[in-house]
């Protein structure tokens, strides 16, 4: 079997080590010649890449590996890049999620004027590895998981059309899992349809390879209990903060019981209770800076104090297997079924062809086609339409370097309640980005 050249854009990510984990245990699978990390923060990057060596070296020792911030040493013979940066780290995260809660409005990583913000920063991120991937590895695919996928979506449409790039999120994949919790039945054995935009975006149906429907039966748990579940299944969602958002399903189900709801809706259909249960000096940022990311770079540091990465305390995530069945699927032509963030050309009959939309795709060597997932509800299409004009805008006013655009995106979003309170947010974050964002006119 061909074994391939990746290289992971981000290599500073709090998810690399455990991502490196779950490609070590599935190559057989998809077997490496070649892993490199590359990411703008050597210093960053360097502590977990000098402790992956020691763990390649136990584990892999054929696997050729480096850590690097040079895009030509990076990116030169790759056959695929995973893709997971962050434009301005947590440092930034915590500004995206602490100003919109000055003003009253909720502050989260990729929904409201956080997401906004993010999206603006992101963009830039984006455009540089996808050039340098081009540059240097043309037939390369880059699987993007960077957010706020929406936005990266939208821009990636308008800015680089032609571009292998696929996005991609857990959000529906971890859902799933809580799902076949509650049947009792194993993830791979469901198949789903779905609909929306990333983190925003509602199942219309699980079944077994059977044809048996457990949707009702979902959503009569779901109706009770939210996606919480007996045996929590998401070691990354052990804070209370995301329990609760496992928990805010329930009231999310209530309001439309139609059809399973993706978590993040509760940002836009509940903002005020979002904003209640806030702490506007302690949030998800802060969460993840004294939880993940400590852990993540104190096990680094041990590994490379002890010399071992045996029992070092990185771990496998093997939540994000699904990265490797879309590698999988490009390589070896799979027709692999899954959620994707693709271009809309009718998948969803009655919502915009250029709409960046999360529908069930098959997966071939040329990429992502899109199930048609039919018509789509009033009041579901409606709300979408709202969010993807936020998203355009944004990705409009990216590119014209627009005030205007980038206050009307702010004053749309359903998490903003006035322009007055849209613009203030506006000009406090971009006295926070001025080092990120293009100069708006
Ligand atoms: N799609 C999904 O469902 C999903 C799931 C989990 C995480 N994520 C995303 O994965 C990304 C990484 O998350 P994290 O918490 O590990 O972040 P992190 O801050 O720990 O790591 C991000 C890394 O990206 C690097 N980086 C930033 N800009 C860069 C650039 N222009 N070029 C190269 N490297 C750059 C940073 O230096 C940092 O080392 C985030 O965008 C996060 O939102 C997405
Ligand atoms: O608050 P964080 O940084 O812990 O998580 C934000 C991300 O949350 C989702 O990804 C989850 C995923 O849903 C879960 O199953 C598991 O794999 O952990 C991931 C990270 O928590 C969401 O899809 C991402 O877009 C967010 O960035
Ligand atoms: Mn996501």
């Amino acid at each position: 079997m061909k074994k391939f050249s990746v290289v992971i854009a981000g290599g500073g990510s709090t998810f690399t080590p455990g991502i490196v984990m779950m490609m070590l245990d599935n190559i057989d699978r998809f077997p490496m010649r070649e892993l490199v990390l590359y990411d703008n923060d050597g210093e960053r990057q360097a502590v977990l890449g000098e402790a992956l060596e020691i763990l390649l070296k136990e584990k892999a020792p054929d696997l050729k590996f480096s850590y690097t911030t040079d895009p030509k040493e990076a990116f030169t013979d790759k056959d695929f890049c995973m893709a997971h940066i962050r434009v301005g780290k947590y440092e930034m995260r915590e500004k995206d999620e602490k100003i919109p809660l000055r003003h009253g409005v909720i502050g989260q990583e990729t929904c409201g004027p956080g997401g906004i913000a993010y999206g603006m920063r992101s963009i830039t991120g984006m455009l540089e590895i996808i050039d340098h991937m081009e540059t240097y590895s043309p037939d390369c695919w880059m699987l993007n998981y960077s957010n706020p996928a929406a936005i990266v979506a939208e821009a990636c449409r308008v800015l680089r059309p032609n571009s292998k790039v696929l996005n991609i999120c857990d959000m529906p994949v971890g859902t799933l899992r809580r799902m076949s919790q509650i049947i009792g039945k194993d993830p791979q054995d469901l198949e789903v349809r779905y609909f929306g935009l990333n983190h925003f975006g509602w199942w219309t149906s699980v079944k077994d390879k059977e044809g048996h429907e457990y949707l009702d039966q979902i959503r009569d748990y779901v109706a009770e209990n939210g996606y919480l579940t007996q045996v929590e299944v998401d070691t990354q969602h052990m804070d209370q903060s995301w329990q609760e958002t496992h928990k805010k399903a329930k009231d999310l189900l209530a309001v439309n019981p139609r059809y399973l709801p993706n978590t993040y809706l509760k940002y836009y259909l509940y903002p005020d209770y979002e904003v209640a249960h806030s702490d506007r000096n302690y949030t998800r940022a802060n969460e993840v800076m004294n939880g993940r990311e400590k852990e993540v770079f104190s096990a680094a540091r041990t590994i490379i104090e002890t010399g071992t990465a045996i029992d070092g305390g990185f771990h496998i995530d093997s939540h994000a297997s699904f990265i490797v069945d879309l590698a999988r699927a490009i390589a070896f032509n799979t027709h692999e079924r899954m959620l994707m963030i693709v271009e809309n050309n009718g998948a969803i009959a009655n919502f915009p062809d250029d709409a960046m939309v999360e529908v069930p795709c098959i997966v071939g060597n040329d990429g992502p086609e899109p199930l048609a997932q039919g018509k789509i509800p009033a009041f579901e299409q409606a709300l979408m339409f709202q969010q993807v004009t936020v998203e355009k805008l944004v990705v409009e006013a990216y590119v014209e370097q627009s005030y205007q655009k980038l206050w009307q995106a702010l004053t749309l979003s359903k998490t903003i309640p006035s322009a007055k309170v849209a613009k203030d947010i506006l000009d406090d974050l971009i006295e926070a980005n001025k080092d990120y964002w293009p100069e708006l006119h």
